[in-house]
């Protein structure tokens, strides 16, 4: 079987996701090992494959998999929406798990059902993480969706600003996210603490500003999310839990030589 013995200093059979504009490295292996250097190796988008992050299956008895999630700089993060998404794929495509599956993050069991290339993941339950506060001339509301992410809310996202999304992301130490309203709709913009920039699209960062906005019945029950991307990913809440669903492609697979 390809991929049993993958260990850092040998060849690797990779293979390269995007899911909704967010884009992953992905491989599966026995071995846990720290992978924070090779994580920025993959992702680095002119020496390397070129990725937001790099996401490693592991095996783990009580779940289909475990995996370890990097962001592009190395960092390790306990969740990406995006990547549940993209990983699922993988997996069911790669013969680990079957169409619905469970596996474990560091932010706790996620699951999964692959329906050909659109991939439904119900996220970990959603936390507060303070009250709305005001801050550079904007609201901000504070929630962790699997990582923590400031959401603001603006009449046009183009209004995005990059220099205030950086001082808030170290600020609080969270992903910081606008989002603008229309009808049942949210167009988002996030910039992605371990990318340490905008990326074309954030998955707990969708969540993030659905759940905000559910809270404040701006929107109900469902609705359409536009990532920076332009995707269309579908999210609903029943009972505090967050269903998050949209389109994922395998771009390539490639062996790695290391
Ligand atoms: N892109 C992800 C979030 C990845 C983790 C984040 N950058 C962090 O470090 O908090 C998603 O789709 O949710």
């Amino acid at each position: 079987m390809k991929n049993l013995y993958t260990m850092y200093g040998e060849d690797m059979q990779i293979a390269k996701y995007n899911a909704s504009g967010n884009d992953f490295v992905i491989f599966h292996t026995f071995y846990e090992l720290d992978r924070s250097k090779l994580a920025q190796e993959l992702c680095h988008r002119q020496k390397g494959v070129g990725a937001d992050g790099l996401i490693v299956l592991l095996p783990q008895g009580e779940y289909d998999f475990k995996w370890q999630f990097y962001n592009s700089d190395g960092s390790v993060a306990s969740m990406c929406g995006n990547g549940t998404r993209a990983c699922a794929h993988y997996a069911y495509t790669q013969g680990l798990a079957p169409k619905q599956m469970r596996f474990l993050t560091g932010a706790g069991v996620i699951q999964s059902e692959v329906i050909g290339s659109v991939v439904e993941t119900e996220l970990t339950t959603p936390k507060v993480l303070s009250e709305s506060f005001e801050e550079n001339g904007l609201t901000w509301h504070f929630c962790d969706t699997g990582v923590p992410h400031l959401v603001t809310f603006v009449e046009d996202v183009a209004l995005f600003d990059k220099m205030i999304a950086r001082q808030m992301r170290y600020k609080y130490n969270a992903n910081v996210n606008y989002a603008m309203l229309e009808e049942n709709a949210l167009h988002v913009r996030t910039y992605e603490r371990g990318v340490e920039d905008e990326t074309l699209a954030c998955g707990t960062g969708m969540a993030a500003c659905f759940y905000s906005a559910y809270r404040q019945k701006r929107v109900g029950q469902n609705a359409k999310v536009y990532p920076r991307s332009g995707e269309e990913l579908f999210m609903r809440i029943e009972d505090q839990t967050l269903f998050f669903k949209g389109a994922v492609q395998k771009v390539f697979e490639t062996v790695w030589e290391h």
